[in-house]
């Protein structure tokens, strides 16, 4: 996998076959995509911070965030097996483990199932079916629906195929109640949402390279300047629905409603910025490293406004001692 530092170098470098990933894993290791998982697993601690049940015990967070992280990177050895052609013609993707041979395609399909079998066993005894069936779930509309059936045929191939991405909040709420509210829905909605800013951004400075083989993303197929405006919609949709977070969480909100806005703020900077000049990669590769950012700062939000200073309403404590004050002022 190339790290984000090599995504740079594809954005600067007039010759980005010369590109080479920062860290080379071994090869097992880079076909489950470590890199995504981190992120996949703090929105599953959001989709838990939403629940009335939260915080979770300590065995059964591990066994969540454990089965999580083996069907993600499941998810991403099969992927790799299914794109191993694809990646071999791609540059970004040629010096992955398949297609430059390091691992053989065997042993990838090995480790695929073991992963999947694993995760299951892990989610199914130490969680919950619900949360196990819904990590199969995310698996299989990831390599089938997104990977198989949408990425090579449509524009809008993230933008519904974004459901894969958007699951594991529905597995840490599953998790944490062993059903799913709203307020996981809401969840996952704002991670569909999010998707096109992230990974359009990221089509903009590879889009030469989806184009020579002929992967029909946004900014293949409608050019810079629709895919600019694109990222700029979904970042307002985006931010409305971040919004939505304060009523969403069972306590709490007003402090997430709070910290929020520096993150939305800058969110609509720089997709305002990438709109004036879609062609210019500084302004793709900023907006796409601050939709990581973004993502994990809601995350970290929503845990914090579960946190006992923020659940005590310390917008009613800060009320409660102004009116406790003022007697003493007059007097
Ligand atoms: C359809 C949905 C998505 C698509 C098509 C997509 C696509 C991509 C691509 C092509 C990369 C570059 C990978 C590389 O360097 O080889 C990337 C990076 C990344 N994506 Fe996404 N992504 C999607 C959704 C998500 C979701 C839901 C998350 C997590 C919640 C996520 C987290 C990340 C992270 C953390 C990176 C940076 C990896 C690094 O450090 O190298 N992505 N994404
Ligand atoms: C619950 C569960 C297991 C959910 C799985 C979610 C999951 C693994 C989402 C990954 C989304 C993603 C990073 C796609 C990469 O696009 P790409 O495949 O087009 O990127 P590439 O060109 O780098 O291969």
């Amino acid at each position: 996998m190339v790290s984000v530092s090599a995504v740079s170098a594809i954005a600067t470098s007039p010759a980005p076959a010369a590109i080479r990933p920062s860290v080379t894993l071994p090869a097992w290791l880079e076909v489950a995509k470590p890199r995504l998982i981190p992120l996949l697993l703090a929105t599953t601690v959001g989709g838990m911070a939403l629940t009335a049940a939260w915080p979770l015990d300590s065995v059964r967070l591990v066994c969540t965030l454990v089965g999580g992280s083996m069907a993600s990177a499941a998810a991403g050895v099969l992927n790799c097996l299914w794109e191993q052609e694809l990646d071999g013609r791609m540059q970004r993707t040629s010096r992955r483990a398949l297609p430059s041979g390091r691992l053989a395609q065997r042993q990838a399909f090995a480790l695929a199932v073991g992963l999947t079998v694993a995760s299951v066993l892990v989610l199914v005894l130490g969680v919950n079916a619900l949360a196990a069936s819904l990590a199969l779930l995310g698996l299989c509309s990831y390599v089938l629906l997104y990977t198989a059936l949408l990425k090579p045929r449509t524009t809008q191939n993230i933008v519904i195929g974004g459901i894969a991405g958007a699951i594991p909040p529905l597995v840490g709420a599953a998790a944490a109640t062993g059903h799913l509210g709203w307020s996981s829905w809401w969840l996952f909605s704002l991670v569909m949402v999010w998707t096109p800013a992230h990974f359009w951004a990221l089509a903009l400075l590879l889009h030469e390279d989806y184009r020579s083989v002929g992967i029909p993303m946004l900014p293949v197929v409608k050019g810079l300047e629709v895919t600019a405006g694109a990222i700029r919609r979904y970042s307002w949709v985006t931010v409305a629905m971040s919004l939505a977070g304060v009523v969403a969480l069972p306590s709490g909100g007003w402090l997430y409603g709070l910290l929020v806005l520096p993150f939305n703020a800058r969110l609509l900077q720089l997709s305002a910025s990438l709109l004036e000049d879609p062609s210019d990669p500084r302004r793709a590769r900023s907006m796409f490293r601050w939709s990581i950012f973004y993502l994990f700062g809601i995350c970290l939000l929503l845990v914090l406004a579960r946190t006992p200073l923020a659940s005590a309403g310390a917008p009613g404590a800060l009320v409660a001692a102004a009116l406790h004050l003022a007697p003493t002022a007059a007097a």
